[in-house]
């Protein structure tokens, strides 16, 4: 995005950091504007760093984000902000806390892109499962050689986080004709009962599992849940799958655990770092990487770009966003 006109400094000036929308920016502006809000043109800079922020978040009213890191520092730069909208599902790169403290709405797209990360994940698992990302390469070297894979079918699959994505799995799971385990902190007998999945303690979920699919937020509960006693509990012959966040999984005790054969292997979107560097994984024949594209689809992207900026136009309007992560700060102050 190239830096050109200067908006006028006041009224709801709304920011779009999310550079998955550019192509959208047209239909963006033409979107706020129904709603009394404004396009803010701002150059910008990808990766966005802490310091790039503190001064893009000045004299606007309204913020959608992606990935971007919104510290205490980035928000005490956002002296006219009044709501905070990601485009997508987590938050955890938000400080919600002092965003609250501010006044400041915080908002996700709860519900937009679940479809999209069960689908990924099971993409993972089949390619792990048949090496396909495996004979993919070698056929591109001009081998032909059989592989002799596994199936999902009459497999265990252990659901860490029975959300939106982990329902979605566990029902794909359930069409591929998997037992289904799940472990989450908030139980819904009423959905388990009526599709036969299990909650179970974490702890048996590890043991009992062929495929673990992570489906946590990162929160300071679930930051490295899978450690090396975690993955120490699961079978030699189980898979991971990580599509949450790369903190939930300690990566270095992964690549310990892939060293020794501890684990089959692991189907990875998300990273301890993104986008990651000198990655440890490009060792392992049965690691399959995704860069970050649970939610990277034409259909999730247009559902978190309707709800993202509605959060925001919402918000400035006086009205509830879609979903409101904080929900003790009151809207329309
Ligand atoms: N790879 C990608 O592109 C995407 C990643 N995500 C990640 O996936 C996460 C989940 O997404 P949704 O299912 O849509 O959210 P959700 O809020 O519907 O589900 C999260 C579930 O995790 C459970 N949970 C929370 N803390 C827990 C804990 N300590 N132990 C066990 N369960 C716990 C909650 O009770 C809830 O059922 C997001 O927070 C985000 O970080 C989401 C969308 C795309
Ligand atoms: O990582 C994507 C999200 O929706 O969360």
């Amino acid at each position: 995005m190239s830096g050109r006109e200067q908006q006028p400094t006041m009224g709801k000036d709304v920011l779009v950091l999310t550079w998955k929308y550019f192509s959208a920016r047209e239909e963006i502006a033409r979107f706020l504007e129904e709603r009394g809000c404004r396009f803010v043109e701002k150059e910008i800079r990808y990766p966005v760093d802490e310091e790039q922020l503190c001064e893009l978040v000045r004299d606007v009213d309204g913020l959608v984000v992606g990935l971007e890191p919104i510290t205490a520092r980035v928000l005490a730069h956002a002296n006219r902000l009044k709501v905070i909208s990601t485009s997508g599902v987590g938050f955890d790169n938000i400080d919600v806390a002092e965003a609250t403290r501010r006044g400041i709405v915080v908002a996700n797209c709860h519900g937009a892109n679940e479809h999209s990360v069960a689908e990924l994940a099971f993409g993972l698992m089949l390619a792990l499962a048949r090496g396909i990302h495996r004979s993919d390469r070698l056929m591109r070297e001009g081998r032909w050689e059989p592989y002799f894979g596994v199936e999902l079918w009459g497999k265990t699959l252990g659901v860490i986080g029975l959300g939106r994505a982990g329902r979605a799995v566990a029902l794909l799971g359930r069409g591929f004709g998997m037992r289904v385990l799940a472990h989450d902190i908030v139980w819904d007998t009423t959905f388990a009962n009526a599709h036969e999945i299990s909650y179970v303690p974490l702890e048996k979920l590890l043991r009992e599992s062929d495929f673990v699919s992570l489906h946590v937020p990162l929160t300071p509960d679930t930051r490295y849940l899978i450690d090396e006693r975690a993955l120490s509990l699961m079978k030699p012959t189980a898979f991971l799958i990580n599509l949450a966040r790369g903190p939930v999984v300690k990566q270095s005790a992964l690549v310990e655990a892939l060293r020794r054969g501890q684990i089959a292997g692991a189907g990875l979107d998300v990273f301890e770092v993104e986008p990651i560097r000198d990655n440890p994984f490009v060792e392992f024949e049965n690691v399959v990487m995704t860069p970050h594209l649970g939610g990277s689809t034409e259909e999730a992207r247009e559902r978190t770009l309707y709800l993202a900026l509605t959060n925001v136009c919402n918000v400035l309007n006086g009205r509830p966003p879609h979903h409101q992560v904080n929900t003790d700060v009151r809207i329309g102050n």
